[in-house]
């Protein structure tokens, strides 16, 4: 996995010497926010008013972060609003992701560039920093909105509902505590906990990290037993940032990452949950099983140094289609 210094892509893997072999996630460098008015979010710079015809999504079908914003992109009704570039499945050290339309990638109309690397560029010359999806780009001002999906959902929710007339709320005022303390356990353990165990390079630390993801799993379980969703009665955010981790796991997670305790098929009331996501409008065509396996298995060559993707499972051999 490569990235960019100073403006230039260098095929450099995650160093975990200096962690004792734990994978640590660097921070999302572009932080503005899209308001209703245009006016400064939480963080960043104002000048980033929801709009038609201004915004475009850089995703990845295999990355669990832009498949939270390409969801958000569906049940809020923003697919007119805000086109979308598909990168490849394929993300090779020496290129990052890229825009070959062989491998499945849509390419990139925008701008006819062939790797994402020069998206970010084209915002900042001299960037220095990972080149992730999901990217919000900005037409009008050239530059990236955001590459943090955490935040990019929250602007989806709220920001357009004047223009799509779709004021659906998953992160409604009165849950905010419950939703940001579901979120904070699960973005360590499960989210990001899939990676800490799948990219160690120690066996403590591959250990420590497998661990806390499978309790932080059981924790789940027990609140989907008592409640239909992870805050109460009604879908919220942490429930389709869950989702994302949960429709990879028993597909590439629980063997390219060694996430191999249980499947999420032998939690009853996990299983139910994703099954109920799944089944919700528009959300299995975000679901791409393809990329999804094509991606892990063929671009973690320290993982898998032949590149063989596995033949399954299928949709229904995952359970998601009852
Ligand atoms: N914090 C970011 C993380 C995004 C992220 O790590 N995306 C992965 C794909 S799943 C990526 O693009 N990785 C490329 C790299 O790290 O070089 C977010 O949630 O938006």
């Amino acid at each position: 996995m490569g990235q960019l210094i100073d403006g230039v892509w260098s095929d450099q893997w995650y160093d975990t010497d200096k962690t004792g072999g734990k994978f640590e996630r660097s921070k999302s460098a572009f932080r503005n926010w899209v308001t209703r008015d245009g006016s400064a979010g939480p963080s960043g710079d104002a000048g980033f008013k929801a709009e038609a015809d201004r915004y475009h999504l850089y995703v990845s079908l295999a990355c669990p972060w832009a498949h939270r914003t390409l969801i958000f992109r569906k049940l809020k009704q923003l697919e007119d609003l805000i086109p979308v570039s598909i990168v490849s499945p394929k993300m090779p050290d020496e290129t990052g992701w890229s825009f070959k339309t062989d491998e499945g990638s849509t390419g990139d109309p925008l701008f006819g560039k062939d790797f994402l690397h020069q998206i970010y560029t084209e915002a900042m010359s001299d960037y220095t920093g990972r080149v992730t999806v999901p990217v919000l780009w900005d037409k009008h001002n050239g530059t990236i909105v955001s590459n943090e999906s955490a935040e990019i959902i929250r602007m989806f929710n709220s920001a357009f509902n004047e223009l799509t007339g779709n004021s659906e709320d998953y992160y409604p005022a009165d849950l905010r505590e419950r939703i940001d303390e579901v979120n904070a356990r699960v973005y360590d353990n499960i989210n990001n906990g899939v990676y800490k165990s799948g990219f160690a390079t120690t066996q403590q630390a591959y250990e420590d990290a497998a661990t806390s993801l499978f309790d932080a799993l059981d924790w789940v379980e027990d609140i989907l037993g008592q409640s239909p969703y992870l805050a109460g009665d009604r879908i919220t955010e942490a429930d389709w940032r869950l989702f994302t981790t949960l429709v990879r796991f028993d597909a590439v997670y629980f063997g390219h990452f060694k996430c191999n305790r249980r499947r999420i098929a032998d939690y009853p009331n996990i299983l139910r949950l994703t099954r109920e996501l799944y089944a919700i409008e528009g959300v299995a065509e975000t679901v791409d099983l393809q990329h999804i396996q094509t991606h892990y298995y063929w671009s973690h060559t320290t993982i898998n140094p032949h590149r063989i993707v596995p033949i399954g499972p299928s949709r229904e051999e995952l359970g998601f289609i009852v």
